[in-house]
């Protein structure tokens, strides 16, 4: 039987990214395959008025500057009914590595035995006492501002209290747990999830913990590609993976983010998370065609139905 399967409606989806992005993102055979089930994947010009693009069924983007934003909501203000994925005041939440968790800080979500809920943070400013920090060594270092700017992904492992002098403040600073060196990302688009291993970062041992002095900085540790214990890593329980998806869905009111999730070395039903990314890099989810494909019309039907 013929793969190519032709819808009879057809589906215009605009997308508005970097050059980077689309590179990585439209790729031929996303391209192919939204085609052969009724989606045509329309490259925006974010430099001119939408109307003058359209017509559209569903916008998706990761643009953020005003100039875009402004588009945006003039694109909006005549087409009311045309959903934009997602909108951009709520993708703003994602960009700052509090509010990002700030659903989870709130909450713990349990599940079967599972607990889920996020370490302990705190931001660092200028006005803290850093003898009395409520927060326990080692700590990762994270800017504050998680928008993909420059130094939004500059961390650092922190072993002491001197190893805080180095760091520019204000600052996230929050506990190292122990993880087996491996991390689970979830995947949500809309409704669909998918949750993958990738290597992270190694344990440190109290043995290390006594040697290791000050700060050091990484950073994109989960780019480095799989490793032998990641690949025996037993996955989250799907129940798990399936409520997370779901409670931060509705709490965030998005539809495209990815979630990094470890599980505590010492204590294994208990889940934190630590990262939410927006428009993450699903091009390196196996499949992620039809993933995509799916969920954009899961969208588009909902809308003209
Ligand atoms: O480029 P990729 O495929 O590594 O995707 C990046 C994501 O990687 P992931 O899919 O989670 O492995 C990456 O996730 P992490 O922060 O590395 O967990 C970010 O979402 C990044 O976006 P930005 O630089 O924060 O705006 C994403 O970068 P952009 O492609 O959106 O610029
Ligand atoms: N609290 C933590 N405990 C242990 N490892 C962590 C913790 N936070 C982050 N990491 C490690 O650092 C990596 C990068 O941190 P993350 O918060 O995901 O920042 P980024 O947005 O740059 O991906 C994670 O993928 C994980 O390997
Ligand atoms: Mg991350
Ligand atoms: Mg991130």
């Amino acid at each position: 039987m013929s793969e190519r399967e032709v819808a009879d409606e057809r589906y215009r989806v605009g997308y508005a990214l970097q050059p980077k992005k689309v590179e990585s993102f439209i790729q031929p055979s996303l391209h192919e395959y939204a085609s052969n089930h009724g989606i045509d994947l329309i490259q925006i010009d974010p430099n001119t008025p939408l109307q003058q693009q359209a017509p559209f069924h569903c916008i998706i983007h990761k643009l953020y500057t005003p100039h875009w934003t402004k588009h945006l909501q003039q694109f909006s203000a005549l087409n009311p009914n045309t959903p934009i994925i997602d909108p951009p005041d709520l993708i703003h939440r994602l960009h700052n590595r509090l509010s990002m968790l700030h659903p989870l800080s709130h909450s713990q979500i349990s599940l079967q035995d599972a607990t889920l809920g996020v370490p302990n943070q705190l931001l660092l400013q200028s006005s803290h006492n850093i003898q009395h920090l409520p927060l326990r060594f080692p700590a990762i270092a994270k800017p504050l501002a998680a928008d993909g700017g420059a130094g939004s992904h500059e961390l650092r492992l922190v072993f002491d209290r001197e190893g805080l002098t180095a760091l520019t403040l204000p600052t996230v600073l929050q506990e190292f747990v122990n993880h087996g060196g491996v991390l689970f990302k979830i995947y949500v688009a809309g409704r669909r999830v998918r949750c993958v291993k990738r290597k992270s970062l190694p344990d440190i041992s109290e043995e290390e913990l006594r040697t290791l002095k000050g700060a050091v900085p990484f950073s994109r540790v989960s780019d480095s590609g799989v490793e032998d214990g990641v690949d025996s890593a037993e996955m989250p329980p799907q129940s798990l993976v399936d409520e997370l998806a779901r409670a931060l869905r509705e709490a965030l009111g998005l539809n495209l983010f990815n979630v990094d999730v470890i599980r505590d070395a010492n204590e294994p039903a208990r889940y934190l998370v630590i990262d939410i990314n927006y428009f993450p890099g699903y091009a390196k989810l196996p499949s992620y065609e039809p993933f995509i494909t799916h969920f954009l019309l899961d969208v588009v039907r909902a809308h003209s139905a």
